[in-house]
């Protein structure tokens, strides 16, 4: 367990609401989808997943293992140094260092992260001067990891392309593949909250409700439970930790690229009273200058597109004037006649 010193609650933070028909739903669910990437065949399971959550959990991934346990320990000896040695490298502007703050725009959590570019190195600059020629290694570290969480998910778009039925297999995967992706890698650290535990029982809000603004993202955490996912109906669902696996989200792009077939899946995440959650993230975007529209072939019949085209430019670029919460889509959806 990753057990890292804990900073003081300086700042007002929103707690989820729990409701009776919550609680019911939670009931109901038949639990996360899980693909077993060994067996054949997993395309039409990959599509069913994302039509009906736009999550899923990931087995026999093929991600070395020694490859997730060095960045899981570069990562909790930078989130267990000073608080003072950490702000050097920040603030995230957009890449580095942050804590609490999420975003330009007024959002916070019960979080620090290290957030990096994956196309160009210069995010590792702020590191040098902590970690001096260690600094290095870590960025070796995270760009073997990158590199086969990458080549992960690049396949699980494939399958999705074939389960689609579309012509073109990397129809998806090669906007991941591009020299020119503009992808992130992102670090959570969430200490744990035990300031509430008697309170009301209710957990404080880590990371707010959200969806990712990209193309696929593809997460691994700790044991340290914390993740939740919204359902159609509005009903949030606590997705059990398991350190072995993986999930893979939904991004805004791949909505709009499947014509509203795929769901865009909105999560969040609360802190745990006793233990730190880390978690890692890869998320999978195209290049700037990138046509993001739906497929013609996934338009079916009479349907209509659904959105306006606009480049993935234009998205990051409205994406990081919204609040977390925000409906991003919103901007670029077309109002039926
Ligand atoms: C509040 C914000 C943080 C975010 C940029 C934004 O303005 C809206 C989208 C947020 C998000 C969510 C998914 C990823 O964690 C992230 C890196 C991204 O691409 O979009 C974050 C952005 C961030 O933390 O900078
Ligand atoms: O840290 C997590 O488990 C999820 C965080 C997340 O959704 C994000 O960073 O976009
Ligand atoms: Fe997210």
């Amino acid at each position: 367990m990753v057990v890292l010193s804990k900073p003081a609650i300086t700042q007002h933070f929103s707690k989820p609401k729990h409701t009776a028909a919550a609680a019911a739903a939670a009931l109901s669910f038949p639990g996360v989808p899980l693909i077993d990437l060994s067996k054949p065949d997993p395309q039409t399971q990959l599509v069913k997943a994302c039509e009906e959550f736009g999550f899923f959990k990931v087995t026999n991934h093929g991600v070395p293992i020694h490859s997730i346990r060095e960045l899981e320990a570069q990562a909790v000896k930078f989130f267990s140094l000073p608080s003072s040695d950490k702000s050097k490298a920040g603030p995230p502007d957009p890449f580095g260092y942050g804590d609490k703050k999420i975003g330009l725009n007024g959002d916070v959590g019960w979080v620090e992260y290290l957030l990096f570019t994956t196309n160009n190195q210069s995010s590792y600059h702020k590191f040098s001067s902590i970690f001096g020629e260690a600094a290095e290694n870590f960025r070796c570290v995270v760009n073997e990891y990158v590199a086969a969480v990458k080549k992960m998910a690049c396949e699980i778009l494939e399958m999705l392309a074939e389960g689609l039925k579309i012509q073109q297999r990397d129809a998806f995967s090669k906007l991941l593949m591009d020299e020119q992706s503009d992808s992130v890698f992102r670090l959570n650290h969430y200490p744990p909250c035990p300031e509430f535990k008697e309170s009301n029982g209710r957990n404080l809000i880590g990371f707010g409700e959200h969806t990712d603004p990209q193309i696929i993202s593809v997460l691994r955490s700790n044991n340290t439970s914390g993740l939740q996912i919204s359902l159609k109906d509005g009903n949030w669902i606590s997705v059990p930790a398991d350190q072995d696996s993986f999930f893979v989200n939904v991004g805004d792009s791949l909505q709009v690229m499947t014509n509203g077939r795929f769901k865009s899946v909105k999560h969040r995440v609360v802190t745990n009273t006793s233990k730190s959650r880390l978690s890692m993230i890869y998320f999978g975007g195209p290049p700037l200058s990138e046509k993001i529209a739906p497929l013609p072939s996934l338009i079916k019949g009479e349907e209509d597109s659904l959105y306006k085209e606009f480049t993935w430019f234009e998205y990051k670029k409205s994406a990081y004037k919204s609040r977390l919460a925000d409906n991003r889509l919103g901007l670029f959806e077309k109002i039926a006649a």
